[in-house]
């Protein structure tokens, strides 16, 4: 399957063809795959992927997005769809795709009862990932979003290793973003030549809901120095609101203009490093 014609890195792979094991499926049409990759869980990782996919979808984009974080797969419920069913063929799967038309493929869509544990050893759940890339049909895609398992283990190495991603968006926490755990994340892309997009400084402060004063919670002194000597981009802060915490529950209303309003130019930045 192995096929450099539709690989979405094509027009910037300096890889020698014959030393390039990703496979890629001739029946997809990527045109571009964006990773999203915390140094640890818990930091809205899983929210931002999904925040970038459905504003790539209100720009009229095709879009969909991969879960590769197999044993705490989050993007059906943070999309409202996670008692929906995947279809498939011998050969084939075919992604869920939710009301707004976002395809999704996780594997929490393919357990019967998503509170049981997948009690797998590392490379079952790797070839699971890889599989989520070479045999799904994903068809055709603008932008192909992964959300990757959290940290710099075997299964993000997997997805870095087999996957061919455009660039890498960077998603932490203030208080872990001056920290060895975001540079153990973006050494580890680097050393695996994926270009990192920049940083999303998640939870980044409260809005105060009666004066819209921004109140930081945790100590930012020393984040741009990091940034810098690190030769890495802040593609913008999201603060903590309850319109992003009830993400699962927003339909296109109120919520969701707040939403567009934090986000927009993050997404703008965004499409705008990737293009
Ligand atoms: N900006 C935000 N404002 C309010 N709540 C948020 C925000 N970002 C994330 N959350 C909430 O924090 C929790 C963790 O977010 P999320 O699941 O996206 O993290 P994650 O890094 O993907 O975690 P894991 O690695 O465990 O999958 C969720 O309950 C989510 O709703």
């Amino acid at each position: 399957m192995a096929n450099c014609d539709n690989c979405p890195s094509k027009s910037s792979c300096s890889k020698p063809k014959d030393g390039c094991m990703i496979e890629n499926n001739p029946l997809n049409k990527i045109n571009k795959v964006i990773g999203v990759m915390s140094g640890k869980g818990g930091v809205g990782k899983s929210t931002v992927s999904v925040l970038i996919a459905k504003g790539l979808r209100k720009k009229g984009y095709k879009v969909g997005i991969l879960d590769a974080d197999i044993t705490g797969p989050s993007i059906p419920r943070l999309l409202d769809i996670k008692d929906a069913e995947v279809e498939s063929t011998e050969n084939f799967l075919y992604p869920v795709e939710t009301e707004d038309g976002i395809k999704v493929m996780s594997f929490n869509l393919l357990m019967e009862d998503e509170n049981q544990p997948v009690i797998w050893r590392g490379p079952i759940i790797s070839a699971t990932v890889k599989q989520f890339w070479t045999d799904v049909l994903w068809d055709e895609l603008d932008y192909l979003i992964i959300d990757m398992p959290p940290g710099t283990g075997d299964v993000a190495l997997t997805v870095m290793d087999s996957i061919p991603i455009n660039g890498l968006v960077m998603v932490s926490i203030p208080q872990d973003m001056v920290s060895m755990i975001v540079a153990k994340a973006v050494n580890m892309a680097r050393k695996m030549n994926i270009s990192i997009i920049g940083v999303i400084q998640n939870m980044s402060y409260v809005l105060c809901p009666n004066c819209n004063e921004k109140i930081k919670i945790y100590d930012t002194e020393n984040i741009n120095k990091f940034l810098e000597d690190m030769n890495l981009k802040l593609l913008g802060e999201i603060p903590m609101v309850k319109e992003i915490s009830n993400i699962s529950n927003n339909s296109y209303g109120e919520s969701d203009k707040i939403i567009d309003k934090i986000f927009n130019p993050i997404l703008e930045n965004i499409t705008k490093a990737i293009e």
